[in-house]
């Protein structure tokens, strides 16, 4: 995927990409402070919200190709294992009950397959958004803050999720985080964004080597310099 030019107007803020490539089948992440624009640029992929000006090459990725696990959640006023196999209904894809039963199990929420998903601790939900964006293997998964809610041991767990199902079915990924230590394992490309601004992308090299004072600033937060 080609980002060309793009700007985006939400009340004051203001995105501005100039020019950013998502290569198909890496493992990507937009990182920067809060409030300055990864979710909106998700959002803006996912054709949630709209841009004003610039191009956004899908290069034969479809609308159903891509998928958002969102910051918040939205639980259907249904079961667990309703929720998640609604992306593989509206896609008429088969369900297999066994591996809904292995990501459960996966998770360690296999007993509450059939409980109120609204019920769901913020965390549990959170797995299950997780689930939800990966059960369809679709091409293109956006996993937004999903991971920050979830206890250390899940984390590994979803973390070894996305590493299968990028080396066994070549996902792309997007994942938006504030830790970058805790994700450096998985990641190819960052993107780093400042107050609404695309900065730079590259490796983890390329980031401690930047000379951008916003990023030797972050990287010295994030205690990775
Ligand atoms: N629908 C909207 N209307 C008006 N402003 C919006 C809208 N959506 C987002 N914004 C503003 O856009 C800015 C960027 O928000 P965004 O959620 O993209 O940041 P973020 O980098 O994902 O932050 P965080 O790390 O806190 O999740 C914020 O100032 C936010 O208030």
């Amino acid at each position: 995927m080609k980002i060309s030019d793009l700007q985006a107007k939400l009340g004051d803020f203001t995105l501005a990409v100039d020019t950013l490539i998502l290569e198909e089948r890496k493992i990507h992440a937009f990182i920067g402070s809060n409030g300055c624009g990864k979710s909106t640029l998700a959002k803006i992929i996912m054709g949630i919200l709209p841009y004003r000006k610039g191009e956004i090459d899908f290069e034969g990725l479809q609308v159903h190709d891509i998928v958002l696990a969102s910051q918040k959640p939205y639980m259907l006023h249904e079961t667990v294992r309703e929720n998640i196999v609604y992306p593989l209904k509206i896609r008429k894809q088969k369900i297999c009950e066994e591996e809904i039963d292995f990501y459960l199990n996966e998770f360690g929420i296999f007993e509450k397959k059939f409980e109120h998903a609204r019920q769901l601790s913020s965390g549990q939900q959170q797995k299950v958004s997780i689930i939800r964006a990966v059960i369809a293997k679709q091409k293109f998964i956006v996993i937004d803050e999903s991971l920050s809610n979830l206890d250390i041991e899940s984390i590994s767990t979803a973390k070894n999720m996305i590493k299968r199902l990028h080396a066994e079915s070549g996902v792309t990924f997007v994942l938006i985080s504030h830790q970058v230590a805790s994700i450096a394992d998985l990641v190819h490309e960052y993107h780093f964004f400042d107050r609404g601004e695309h900065i730079l992308s590259c490796d983890l090299e390329g980031l401690k080597r930047s000379n951008h004072e916003k990023i030797k600033h972050y990287m010295q937060l994030q205690s990775l310099l």
